[in-house]
């Protein structure tokens, strides 16, 4: 039960994005507080946790999960330990809000399908936070209002800064790409059938033997083409652009997300460091719509079925990767109860 103090997050996984969402949660957000901190590394809950009234510091999830005042979950642990976090929430029927990829690969997506649909209500949202951020949500718009006619292809470029140790080619479209597969099933309203994918003589900044940058082309069910410049390593800031190509126009974003600025005989921009930046209003409004919507008993936001999706997809184009070629998208019949 949400107590008059908020609704009392668990926040699983302290690195990185966990101690910002734990920041977020008690500084930006309103109407919630985080009362448990989990990690693996004990440290790095406890120093997290001894920063903040009424939280406890937890290695065990399931341990978390099981306290009092803990009235939903934000998961932010790498992948592979996303599923036993989830299936450990809804067997406890906890609201969530899990990072992406929901999980790494589509049989563990299908038994967090499954577990969700035999406790009967929807309570997993996923953390595809660009649905949340002012210029994708004004191309959504401009795309469903008809405008422009019907979209025909759609250009997207990620480019990282540089990438952590042990950052693999896998991981480029499983975890980086995942946010254009969502993207593009999101803006267009159709699933991705089949995947390619192209490798260019890599980077010399990459480390040696990763293929770095890729170009990934989606075909989606109504015939669009949608390509995907991912590049881990191009050495100069975060970059995220999509271009909407219609019948009857197109329509860009992400190429000024700062002010530009004129200054004695030059003008430019500035170029963000990294997603943490970039999207910090996007995450801001998610976690603030997670908490919203869990206030008023409803889960909204991208569901298991679009993390499922996220990793058929990823799937295929691991496989065009390794293999080459052309790959289809094998997907599960969507259940009713997503629809
Ligand atoms: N939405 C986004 O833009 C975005 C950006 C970055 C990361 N992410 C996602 O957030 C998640 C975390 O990424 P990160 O960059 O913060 O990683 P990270 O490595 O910085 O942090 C992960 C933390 O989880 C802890 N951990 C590992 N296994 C655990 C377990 N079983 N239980 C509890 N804690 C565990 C680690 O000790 C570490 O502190 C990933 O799913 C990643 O894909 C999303
Ligand atoms: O985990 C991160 C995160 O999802 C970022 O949003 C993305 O830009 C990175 O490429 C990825 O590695």
């Amino acid at each position: 039960m949400t107590s008059q103090r908020g609704l009392g997050v668990a926040v699983i996984g302290t690195g990185k994005m966990g101690a910002d969402h734990v920041r977020r949660l008690q500084e930006v957000v309103s109407g919630a507080r985080v009362t448990a901190v989990v990690d693996i590394e004990a440290d790095r809950a406890k120093s997290l946790a001894d920063g903040i009234d009424g939280c406890t510091a937890y290695t065990e999830p399931a341990a978390a999960l099981a306290a009092q005042d803990v009235d939903a979950v934000l998961i932010a642990s790498p992948g592979p330990a996303h599923e036993a976090a989830l299936i450990e929430a809804l067997g406890r029927d906890l609201p969530v809000l899990c990072e992406k990829p929901m999980t790494p690969d589509t049989d563990s997506a299908l038994r967090v399908l499954e577990a969700e649909q035999r406790l009967g209500r929807r309570r997993v949202q996923v953390g595809f936070m660009r649905r949340y951020d002012t210029d994708y949500a004004k191309l959504k718009r401009l795309l469903d209002s008809g405008e422009l006619g019907r979209a025909l292809m759609l250009h997207q470029r990620h480019r990282n800064l540089d990438m952590p140790p042990g950052f693999t080619d896998e991981m480029l479209i499983s975890s980086s790409v995942s946010h254009e597969v969502d993207a593009t099933r999101w803006l267009l309203g159709q699933e991705i059938t089949a995947v390619t994918v192209h490798k260019p003589t890599p980077t010399s900044h990459a480390p040696t033997g990763m293929n770095d940058p890729q170009l990934i082309l989606f075909e989606t069910a109504s015939g669009a083409l949608v390509d995907v410049e991912i590049f881990g390593h191009c050495g100069y800031g975060y970059q995220v652009q999509a271009e909407a190509v219609c019948e009857r126009g197109t329509v860009r974003i992400g190429d000024e997300p700062g002010p530009r600025v004129s200054a004695a005989g030059r003008w430019g921009g500035h170029i963000p460091a990294d997603y943490i930046e970039r999207f910090e209003d996007a995450y801001d409004r998610e976690v603030q719509a997670w908490v919203d919507a869990t206030r008023r008993g409803e889960t909204t936001g991208p569901s298991t079925w679009d993390g499922y999706a996220a990793s058929a997809v990823c799937e295929a184009g691991v496989l065009s990767q390794r293999e080459g070629g052309r790959v289809e998208v094998g997907m599960v019949e969507r259940p009713r109860f997503y629809e």
